[in-house]
């Protein structure tokens, strides 16, 4: 039997695609990987040929990822408890809301030492408390072990090797340097930190601050008040975690997975240029709508994930400490003005 670890990638879509190529090319390169990779293909139909078959035909993701190619050892599995059979190394990598649906269907299917690790941004709550995505997955998957990648690397400009960095963050430094391995590239650099909840919540938030960015960029307010949301948005991401998650380590924020990936997102990213758009239409155009015509399938996450997080500090009675992620949640979804995005009296007096 090989002795070799073996990666299989769940999910398939736009940041699912960018980071098989790497993948793909790290497995071929390093000898304790096994060269081929699989990849979960959520099944569609395209000009009425299947996504998956195109991609190993093609070795182009013509729907998520266009105009990039994939390395050949990437091959796409439409099927999830093949594409994970005897995988020792599980990358789960998709829009958080089908993550429930998604896990059962692999059937144990993979190596009974598998590891994982979530590149999923968003959080999930229980008893009306944040729940790490990645302490679902280990939940769901008899407590395996679950790492989590986040950093500022907008899919695209990954895919185009443009220079970027990342940050593992892990319980188990030895899977921290086995997922550094999978990952690390020389336009892609990896660091690892023992800071799971701080990674990953980092990534979460930062979705939510970039639609409040988005909101100042539809306003055509200077780049001061879109600084001072940022500036404000770092400070609510880090009053969050503090409060849910006592025992991070602040120096977190510091990596590629906290500053760096807020400034990336409020500025290219798919929520601010989705926050633009609504703000522009004062409000007025529902979030589905723009997501469809905007995204052509991929998924907006800050808009959830601003619903769970208030969901969270209602629940705590502390929305009053988090004046700018109640803000976000009140334009977006209670009819607030838009222009209100830099008012914060009101929810610090009601609350
Ligand atoms: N795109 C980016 O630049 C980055 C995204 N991320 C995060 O990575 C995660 C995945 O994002 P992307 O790969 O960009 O996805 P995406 O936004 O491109 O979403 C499309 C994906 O969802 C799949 N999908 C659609 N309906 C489905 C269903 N019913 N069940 C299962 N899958 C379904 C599609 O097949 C496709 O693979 C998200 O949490 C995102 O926040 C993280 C870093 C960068
Ligand atoms: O997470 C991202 C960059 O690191 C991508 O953000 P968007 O989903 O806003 O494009």
């Amino acid at each position: 039997m090989s002795t070799k670890e073996k990666i299989a990638i769940i999910g398939s879509g736009n940041w699912g695609s960018a980071i098989a190529r790497i993948i793909g090319f790290n497995a071929a390169r390093h000898d304790s990987i096994e060269t081929d990779v699989h990849m979960w293909v959520f099944e569609e139909q395209i000009d009425g040929k299947n996504l998956s078959e195109i991609i190993n035909e093609t070795h182009e993701n013509v729907k998520y990822l266009k105009g990039v190619k994939l390395p050949t050892n990437v091959i796409a599995e439409p099927d999830l408890a093949k594409a994970v059979t005897g995988a020792t190394l599980l990358v789960f990598v998709m829009p958080h809301q089908f993550l429930p649906r998604t896990v059962p269907n692999m059937k144990n299917m993979y190596a009974p030492n598998a590891r994982g690790i979530s590149l999923i941004k968003g959080i999930e709550f229980e008893h009306s408390k944040p729940m790490l995505i990645s302490e679902l997955i280990s939940k769901t998957m008899n407590g395996m072990d679950i790492s989590v990648l986040m950093g500022a690397n907008v899919a695209n400009e990954v895919a185009l090797d443009q220079f970027c960095e990342s940050t593992v963050g892990t319980y188990v430094p030895a899977n921290g340097e086995v997922w550094k391995k999978v990952f690390d590239w020389e336009t892609f650099r990896v660091s690892v930190v023992n800071d799971v909840p701080g990674v990953e919540l980092c990534g979460a938030l930062k979705n939510v601050v970039a639609i409040g960015a988005g909101f100042c960029d539809g306003l055509e307010f200077g780049g001061n008040t879109k600084a001072a949301i940022i500036r404000i948005g770092l400070e609510e991401m880090m009053r969050f975690v503090e409060h849910f998650y006592e025992k991070v380590n602040p120096g977190t924020f510091f990596e590629s997975c906290g500053v760096a990936d807020l400034i990336t997102t409020c500025f290219g990213g798919r929520n601010r240029k989705c926050a633009e758009i609504f703000a522009k239409s004062k409000g007025a155009k529902p979030w589905d709508e723009i997501e469809k015509e905007q995204l052509d399938g991929q998924k907006l996450q800050g808009t959830i994930t601003a619903k769970d997080v208030m969901t969270c500090l209602k629940a705590a009675d502390v929305v009053g400490k988090f004046p700018l992620f109640a803000k976000i949640y009140m334009i977006s979804f209670e009819g607030e003005p838009v222009e209100d995005i830099v008012k914060f009296a009101d929810v610090i007096a009601k609350h």
